[in-house]
């Protein structure tokens, strides 16, 4: 193996450290951040990624609240529970997991947060202002892909970033903020022809496409750095990511492993952006 490991669990534990304090400074103030995840029906992944977010909050000192609906809850009592939450002064944060029963329209949910509780960066207002450049909440995902390049000490600025994907929760939003810390972009996605020949270019490979081990070391230049953003449950139960790890790790020079990557980085961003939306709704920082 030639890669070195970018250990997102370490890291994340790091940053969430700084999370402590700044929590410890907010509370001493009489502010206890709060975030309100809303889930609706049971899907058994979303189960285990909001159980984990409960967990992380409340051993951080947050407020949560976990709403659990039922799978056929009619699209005007989720939104009447989002207007609830908005005017709610112990919550700052809302996040509704997804994705969402089909009976519900996706984007009318994510359009009636707060925009100042989008923890997740979701909302249009969020969106634009990420490609703006404006101080918006940062969808989680991406922005901690940034921090594991950051706090490992890669460059970005000048690089050649692939992100593979193109979903408006993980593939643009990171291709924006790639774009944003100077790097030269592509977005790839299912349409993307000589996909390994472009990927291949990559000094910065970003994969979210939701395969299993779809990408191997044919994707990667050596010395390259590898982002496994994927999550995907396996029928004997374990998780792989989209990078074939084995193989890749190979000839990349950096690569996340899954789990421990970029799924611990998700959740501690969470927790930051809930932190943000706390000070910034008390008028603080
Ligand atoms: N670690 C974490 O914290 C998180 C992990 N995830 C994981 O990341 C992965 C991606 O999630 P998400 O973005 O929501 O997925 P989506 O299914 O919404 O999007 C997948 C994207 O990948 C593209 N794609 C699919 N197959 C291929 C292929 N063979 N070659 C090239 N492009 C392809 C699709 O292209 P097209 O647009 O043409 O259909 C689409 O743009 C999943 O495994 C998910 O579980 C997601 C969120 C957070
Ligand atoms: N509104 C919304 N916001 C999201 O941020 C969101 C969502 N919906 N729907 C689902 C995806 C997926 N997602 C993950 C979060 C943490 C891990 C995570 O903690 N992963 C750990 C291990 C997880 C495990 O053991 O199952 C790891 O990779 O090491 C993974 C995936 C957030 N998502
Ligand atoms: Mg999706």
């Amino acid at each position: 193996m030639a890669a070195s490991i970018i250990d997102g669990k370490q890291i994340a534990s790091a940053i969430r450290e700084e999370i402590r304090a700044e929590t410890e400074a907010l509370k001493a103030r009489g502010i206890v951040p709060g975030l309100a995840v809303v889930l609706v029906g049971d899907d058994p992944a979303s189960k285990v990624y909001v159980g984990n977010k409960e967990k992380a909050c409340q051993a951080m000192g947050f407020h949560s609240e976990v709403h659990r609906l039922p799978a056929e809850t009619p699209q005007d009592d989720l939104l009447a529970l989002i207007e609830r939450l908005n005017g709610d002064p112990a919550i700052h944060g809302i996040l509704v997991q997804l994705p969402l029963p089909k009976h519900i329209d996706e984007k009318a949910v994510i359009d009636a947060i707060r925009v100042d509780k989008d923890v997740d960066g979701f909302h249009p207002v969020s969106t634009g202002n990420l490609m703006i450049g404006d101080d918006s909440l940062l969808p989680c995902t991406p922005a901690g892909c940034i921090e594991l390049l950051k706090r490992t000490g890669i460059e970005i600025a000048g690089k050649h970033a692939v992100v593979i994907g193109r979903s408006n929760i993980v593939g643009k939003p990171a291709a924006m903020l790639l774009l944003r810390e100077h790097a030269t972009v592509t977005i790839c996605h299912s349409r993307t022809a000589n996909l390994e020949e472009i990927a291949r270019q990559a000094d910065i490979l970003v994969v979210a496409i939701g395969k299993p081990k779809a990408i191997d070391a044919r994707y990667v230049k050596p010395g390259a750095v590898v982002l496994d953003v994927g999550v995907n449950r396996l029928p004997d139960g374990k998780l792989a990511g989209d990078v074939d790890f084995e193989s890749a790790s190979e000839v990349a020079g950096w690569i996340t492993p899954v789990p421990g990557g970029v799924g611990p980085m998700t959740i501690t961003m969470l927790l930051r952006n809930t932190l943000t939306a706390a000070k910034r709704i008390h008028g603080i920082g």
